[in-house]
């Protein structure tokens, strides 16, 4: 499968309400994608079906190249297999340094090889170092994480999600609550990471999503509307109608 992620066929009923309605969409290796549309459009739930927490009345995920699907899969093993999940609220040791953070997240890492092979201590060091350097908060590191900003928050969060070196990062309106300068800095890292890994993030901060100069999945009722480069979506008169023109 040349796809990262398939999304095919994917419906879910909540109290007869149809949330997600015959989805269907896909993500490739190492591509970046934001996902726009109206309060209620199924985004989240979209990322809920991904990660497991939430399972679908029918259709399918299919992951990687054996085209595994994760339908029935359980989250913490969705989670393993290289799926990250980044929630709008940061969720950071805040009584820890944010290298203890870090070094919590990189020594999290239980895959088999990790633990068939011994690694020194200075190796998990220089990942903490690498990864403080990719988030931009190198001179924060012996500061106590519930001391940094809300941008610095989540980006720390960000860096813990990438010491597990996921596959697919799924993050869940980065923008909300930052400084302009906060948000540029924001789509550097995502940009960044996206070069070595699928990143998916829906977003409705429309100049953050230029920024990510990315393919537009807009979600309307459950299923996709219009496709594209965002010039592109922005000009449908769909998306305009439910979402832009508003
Ligand atoms: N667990 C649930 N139980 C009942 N209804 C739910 C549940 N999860 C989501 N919904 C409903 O499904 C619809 C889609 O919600 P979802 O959160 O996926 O939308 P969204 O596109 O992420 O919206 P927003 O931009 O406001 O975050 C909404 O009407 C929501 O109320």
């Amino acid at each position: 499968m040349s796809q990262l992620l398939e999304v095919s066929g994917i419906s879910v009923s909540f109290d007869g309400f149809k949330a997600i309605n015959n989805l269907s969409f896909s993500i490739g290796h190492a591509e970046m994608r934001a996902i726009i549309g109206p309060n209620g459009a199924g985004k989240t739930t979209f990322m809920d079906i991904v990660t497991g927490k939430t399972k679908p009345d029918e259709g399918s995920v299919l992951w990687g190249d054996l085209s595994r699907n994760l339908i029935g899969m359980n989250e913490a093993k969705i989670a393993r297999i290289g799926i990250g999940r980044k929630f709008q609220r940061p969720t950071v040791f805040e009584d820890q340094s944010v290298f203890d953070n870090l070094m919590i997240a990189v020594r999290n890492d239980r895959s088999p090889l990790a633990v068939l092979f011994f690694r020194p201590k200075t190796k998990d060091n220089d990942k903490v170092h690498e990864l403080a350097s990719t988030i931009g908060l190198s001179q924060e590191l012996m500061r106590k994480s519930g001391e940094l900003s809300h941008g610095q928050k989540q980006w720390l969060e960000i860096g813990m999600l990438l010491a597990q070196d996921p596959k697919l990062l799924l993050v869940d309106e980065p923008a909300a609550g930052m400084t302009l300068g906060e948000r540029e800095h924001t789509t550097d890292i995502l940009k960044e990471a996206a070069k070595t890994r699928a990143v998916v993030v829906i977003e409705h901060d429309m100049e953050f999503i230029r920024r990510l100069d990315c393919k537009v999945t807009v979600l309307h009722e459950g299923s996709v509307l219009a496709e594209g480069a965002l010039d592109h979506v922005t000009k449908n008169q769909d998306v305009i109608d439910v979402y832009l023109g508003r």
